[in-house]
């Protein structure tokens, strides 16, 4: 069987980034944040845009300024004032300063600033009371970005401190990739929506739902296709429809070995490539993978049925998935980290097993995790709610003592 690393190496391979010239949609700045740069940006302003001041004080000819001290002040001479928005309209002579402020922009001739809390005004003079460093307090044009180099880089995801940058550079139509639409359908002769009252042996579809909400939280579109019947023509239908409808195809149920999984089947009746039929993990097994000719590029996913397994799966192998077809530029795989487990953990060690519970900080700031409390059982998702972490036991490790470390994949 796969290992979980394997079977990784394998998704992200298939998986093939949305095109970065067919895929792409223009959104305006106030709505591009948390989507995908699709190509990188350039400004055509310096930052700043010219040299100008970094305190309110004086602008000074550092030569005139660097013999002033307390006991022995340099006198100049102010011939203007530099509020913030105004353009100067004298050259600092020998002998001369402006009064500027934070922000404005420096008069010409002038190449350091003294601040205010250096200076002594007397009516149209300024007494210089120390010595500056050259240069001090001026804030060089083009000092923090020169105007047509790359601004932002293609792949990245837009954040708040970018929207402020491109705002700044006047970039106000930005091209990103287009959400990917991800296919949801829940298999099962048993399932029903969550709106019908249960006949003996009924269940909600409650996959459908909380994989609408994965897809929606990795930054996809999710179409969702509803219940189909254990029947391989309803199954056929539903899947030759979803993977020429879809970037990317997850199923729920149907890939075990009972007498009504028919997934697999149904995969290769449609001409598919089976690429995974199982991976050693607990949850998520029976986990299938494959593509399909007709549709370059796609990946369909059956994931087990059990609700654990489904959510576990998504984690672990679709949400990468969806991250690289997106067109992110790197970090799609998920981020583990380390924590002190609060409670004992035990497993048989057969497979790479993955537990759900709570991490959270402590209060001398290192992650602590807390199991779940009930069975951590792939049927149960009642114990699933408010968790936000997977702990990860590796192949062979049966046991971690409370107080021990436990490897974390944080949501
Ligand atoms: N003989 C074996 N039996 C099973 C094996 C095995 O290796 N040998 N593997 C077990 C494991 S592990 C899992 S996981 C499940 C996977 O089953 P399937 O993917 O075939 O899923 P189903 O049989 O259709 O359903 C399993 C379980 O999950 C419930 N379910 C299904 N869909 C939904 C949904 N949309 N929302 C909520 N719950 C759902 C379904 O009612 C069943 O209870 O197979 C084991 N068996
Ligand atoms: O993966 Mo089954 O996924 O162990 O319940
Ligand atoms: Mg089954």
């Amino acid at each position: 069987m796969l290992s979980v690393s394997e079977a990784e190496a394998i998704i992200l391979n298939l998986v093939q980034p949305l095109d970065k010239e067919r895929d792409i949609e223009v959104v305006d700045l106030l709505t591009a944040s948390h989507r995908i740069l699709a190509s990188p940006i350039t400004s055509q302003l310096d930052f700043p845009h010219w040299d100008n001041s970094a305190m309110d004080g004086y602008a000074v000819r550092y030569e005139d300024v660097q013999d002033a001290s307390e006991s022995q002040p340099v006198s100049l001479q102010i011939v203007e004032e530099i509020p913030a928005g105004y353009q100067p309209k004298y050259t600092i002579q020998q002998g001369q300063a402006a009064r500027i402020l934070t922000g404005s922009v420096m008069p010409p001739g002038a190449d350091t600033v003294v601040m205010q809390e250096a200076t002594r005004r007397e009516e149209n003079r300024v007494l210089i009371l120390a010595t500056p460093k050259p240069q001090e307090f001026v804030r060089h044009r083009a000092s923090y970005y020169q105007a047509g180099t790359e601004l932002l880089s293609k792949g990245i995801i837009l954040n708040a401190p970018d929207i402020s940058v491109l705002a700044a550079a006047q970039c106000t139509k930005l091209p990103v990739f287009r959400k990917p639409v991800v296919a949801i359908l829940s298999t099962g002769n048993e399932l029903v929506t969550p709106d019908k009252a249960l006949q003996p042996g009924q269940i909600v579809d409650s996959n459908q739902y909380a994989l609408a909400e994965l897809v929606r939280e990795s930054g996809a579109e999710p179409l969702m296709l509803g219940i189909i019947k254990d029947e391989p023509d309803a199954l056929e239908e539903a899947i030759a429809h979803a993977i020429t409808n879809a970037d990317i195809v997850l199923s729920s149920g149907g890939v075990s070995v009972g007498d009504y999984d028919y997934v697999e089947q149904v995969i290769e009746s449609l001409g598919g490539e089976i690429h995974i039929r199982a991976v050693a993990m607990r949850p998520g097994k029976p986990l299938t993978v494959a593509t399909f000719r007709l549709s370059h590029g796609r990946v369909y996913f059956g994931l087990p049925g059990n609700p654990a397994s489904a959510l576990v799966t998504f984690w672990r192998f679709v949400q990468p998935a969806i991250k690289k077809l997106s067109g992110l530029a790197k970090g799609w795989k998920p981020k583990f980290v380390k924590a002190r487990s609060r409670n004992e953990i035990r497993t048989d060690g057969k497979r790479e097993t993955y537990l759900w519970g709570e991490t959270f900080l402590n209060s001398e700031g290192f992650y602590e995790f807390q199991l779940a409390t009930g069975g951590h059982s792939s049927a149960n998702l009642i114990n699933l709610a408010q968790t936000n972490s997977l702990a990860v036991l590796p192949v062979g490790q049966t046991l971690i003592p409370a107080g021990g470390e436990v490897e974390i994949l944080k949501q």
